[in-house]
């Protein structure tokens, strides 16, 4: 007797992802800031992914097509890493390879947001930044109604809710998924919507949890044929290791490291007890 697969957005499906990325341990290629560099790639190894964080233009052609996804970053974006991103996302769309963007404070700053909005073109299966950012890429792609306040830096300065109307617009003009992250995740792909109401305010005061989520997403979608589902995963997955991390960790610094460990303490039992995922009613 075979079972059928659990609905996309329950906690039976996030356990089944995470297991399938433990099983494959896929390989997942990372162009991403130096801020998170280290400490997405101790995050991918501890869900059990294995991390490639491979920036030389001369060298990402070679290993995009090998990966299982790739992972595009623009937070601290330099003249020949914009290079290597050009060429890395040509070769994901030619070679197959499902790659996700991370817009870091896009509409801030003009330079990162050309070149995720030319990125866009290369089609990314999915595309995870807080609210300020993804209502500036949506404005940038025409998809946005009028100009957004640009965030603070990397940070926001809206909620994730607030963001919904633009992030529906982006995934339509895209076909990518988006996932807009704050204190409840909003996921679409322009006609479904899911929420993942886990995570903890402390998690705003470490550095690079957003991009984590979005590494994690890279994951998920490597092992998953649902972009949707897969970035509602990770960030069930990620909020998860942040809310436990968090009744124990006193500050911080102490969270950082209490996340990487409930990532890989993570597990079926766990999920299924704590995921907060549920599909949001038209
Ligand atoms: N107020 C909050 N309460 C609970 N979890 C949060 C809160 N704000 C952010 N998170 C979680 O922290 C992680 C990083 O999200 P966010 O801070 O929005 O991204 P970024 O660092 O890119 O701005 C996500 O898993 C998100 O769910
Ligand atoms: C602080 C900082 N500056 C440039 S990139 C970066 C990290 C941003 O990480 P996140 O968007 O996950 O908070
Ligand atoms: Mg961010």
């Amino acid at each position: 007797m075979t079972l059928s697969p659990p609905a996309p957005f329950t906690p039976a499906a996030v356990a089944d992802t995470l297991e399938r990325i433990r099983a494959r341990t896929p390989l997942i290629h990372n162009i991403t800031n130096i801020v998170v560099a280290n400490s997405t790639a101790n995050a991918l190894l501890a869900i059990g992914a294995s991390p490639a964080m491979v920036e030389a233009e001369d060298e990402v052609a070679q290993l995009v097509p090998l990966a299982a996804a790739l992972v595009v970053n623009v937070g601290t974006l330099t003249v020949p890493q914009a290079a290597a991103i050009a060429r890395a996302t040509r070769v994901a769309r030619l070679s197959g390879t499902p790659w996700i963007l991370d817009p870091v404070a896009v509409g801030v700053l003009d330079f990162r947001s050309r070149v995720a909005l030319d990125s866009l073109a290369d089609g990314p299966r999915a595309i995870r930044g807080n609210a300020s950012e993804i209502m500036a890429l949506a404005h940038l792609r025409g998809a946005g109604g009028d100009a957004p306040p640009s965030g603070r830096g990397v940070d926001s300065l809206s909620g994730a809710a607030e963001a919904l109307p633009a992030a529906r617009s982006l995934a339509r003009a895209t076909g990518a998924c988006v996932a807009v992250s704050g204190a409840t995740d909003h996921i679409t792909d322009g006609p479904r919507v899911a929420t993942v109401a886990n995570g903890h305010p402390m998690m705003t005061r470490v550095t690079g949890l957003g991009c984590t989520a979005t590494a994690i997403a890279g994951a998920c979608l490597a092992v998953g044929d649902d972009a949707m589902a897969a970035c509602a995963h990770a960030m069930v997955l990620i909020g998860l290791a942040g809310e436990l991390a968090a009744r124990t960790a006193p500050g911080p610094g102490s969270l950082q490291v209490a996340i990487l460990d409930m990532l890989y303490r993570l597990d079926r039992q766990t999920v299924t007890e704590h995921a907060r995922i549920a599909p949001l009613e038209p």
